[in-house]
């Protein structure tokens, strides 16, 4: 297939925004990377969505809308068209030249033994208000089909590995690190073997933390953690917690680690343990791997707090080298926003999206959704 210019559109876990990435590819093994955009969520609409976590709780098939999730998804997927119509302005990228949208959707609710995942994004509005087809609810079909529904980058992350630059480059097997809200990993073998899995918290609990604390929404640069000390039977409480001692991996749902209680540890001692945690979780992922990597690439927004980088130096110092993502020549702020793109040609072409390695279903599976722009015949645009 020729190639195809796409926007990828991400609202992670840690809901403090939606990235948008311009990829143009095969969908394959040609990937040219392009400009990327960001548009964060302001204080009172991330609560509105943390509300929402509560209220998806009460879901029980796929479609439910309980509360106010019907009204937060519409206005999830306007916030997402304004989004693209603001990064087509920035970049000049001409419209007509975007043959497909990936759309993630925020998730609102993922769990894997019940075969339920749900992400809030309508792709039939989000298609009817940009005039360019959109694939969207990437996940569903790989649950449908025993898999654990995510994580769906790391094939994105096999097709760069080739593309690395830098001194370390070559190095293999190579692990790329996503630290959002949550932690997932994607381990590439030197013969292109691909094993994935989430693999801890992220920055959710740090995130929680300052901001019940500190009231601020994140820890930058891990200022905070620097002037803690790590609280190693606090940290402990985490680290034996099933999802780490289990021998089956297991997809996470944000909820699925709660907080210390407020007289747990003070602000830093808190900020600088629950970055140890995040580290040590990585750093155990080693132990479900058939090798240990020899260059971990770190990417999400948590590549940027220097005590978890510092941890998970250390936790790796006699057996791999630990690089950010721009070191290697990649986007660690766009990476999981050119993916949505990549994907969404992938599943243009029918291809899969995700395999026994990543989601452990039991063959490869296609997924997505797709929806084009409705005509005046089949509706007016604009309209849900
Ligand atoms: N300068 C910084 N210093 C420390 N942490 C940061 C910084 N910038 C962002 N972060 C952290 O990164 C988070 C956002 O990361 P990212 O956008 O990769 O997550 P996400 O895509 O929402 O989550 P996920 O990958 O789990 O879906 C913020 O919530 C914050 O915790
Ligand atoms: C259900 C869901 O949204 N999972 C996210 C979350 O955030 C990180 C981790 O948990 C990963 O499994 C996944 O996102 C990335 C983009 C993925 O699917 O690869």
């Amino acid at each position: 297939m020729a190639l195809m210019r796409a926007i990828g559109l991400m609202s992670g876990t840690s809901m403090d925004g939606i990235d948008l990435a311009e990829v143009t590819t095969d969908g394959d093994g040609t990937v040219e990377r392009g400009q990327s955009f960001a548009v964060p969520y302001e204080a009172a609409f991330r609560r509105r969505l943390e509300a929402a976590l509560d209220t998806a709780g009460s879901i029980e098939a796929r479609s439910d809308r309980p509360g106010d999730l019907a009204e937060l998804e519409r206005e999830i997927t306007i916030r997402h068209a304004d989004a693209v119509e603001a990064f087509l302005k920035a970049s000049g990228i001409p419209r007509e030249e975007v043959g497909v949208v990936g759309f993630h959707g925020q998730t609102v609710l993922h769990r894997p033994r019940l075969g339920l995942t749900v992400q809030l994004g309508c792709g039939q509005l989000l298609a009817d208000r940009l005039g360019i087809p959109v694939v969207y609810d990437m996940r569903a079909n790989d649950m449908a089909q025993g898999g654990q529904g995510a994580p769906l980058v790391p094939a994105y992350h096999r097709a760069l590995a080739s593309s690395l630059t830098g001194a370390h480059a070559a190095a293999r097997p190579v692990a790329f690190v996503n630290i959002g809200g949550i932690s997932n990993i994607s381990y590439v073998g030197g013969d292109g073997t691909l094993i994935a899995f989430d693999c801890g918290p992220g920055n959710t609990l740090i995130d929680q933390w300052v901001s019940r604390h500190a009231g601020i929404p994140y820890d930058s640069g891990g200022a905070i953690a620097s002037e803690g000390r790590v609280l190693h039977g606090l940290a402990m409480r985490y680290l034996g917690l099933p999802f780490f001692t289990a021998k089956e991996r297991m997809s996470l749902d944000r909820n699925d680690f709660v907080l210390p209680e407020d007289g747990a540890a003070g602000l830093e001692d808190g900020a600088r343990t629950l970055a140890f945690v995040t580290a040590a979780a990585i750093a155990h992922a080693q132990q479900h791997l058939p090798e240990k990597p020899k260059l971990w690439v770190l990417c999400g927004g948590g590549r940027l707090n220097q005590a978890i980088v510092a941890d998970l130096n250390v936790a790796t110092r006699h057996t791999g080298a630990v690089v950010l993502a721009e070191e290697v020549g990649l986007n660690g702020d766009s990476m999981e926003a050119e993916a949505w793109g990549w994907l969404a040609v992938r599943s243009l072409k029918g291809l899969p999206l995700t395999y026994p390695g990543t989601t452990g279903v039991a063959e490869p599976v296609t997924g997505g959704v797709l929806r084009t722009p409705r005509t005046e015949e089949g509706g007016p645009a604009g309209e849900a």
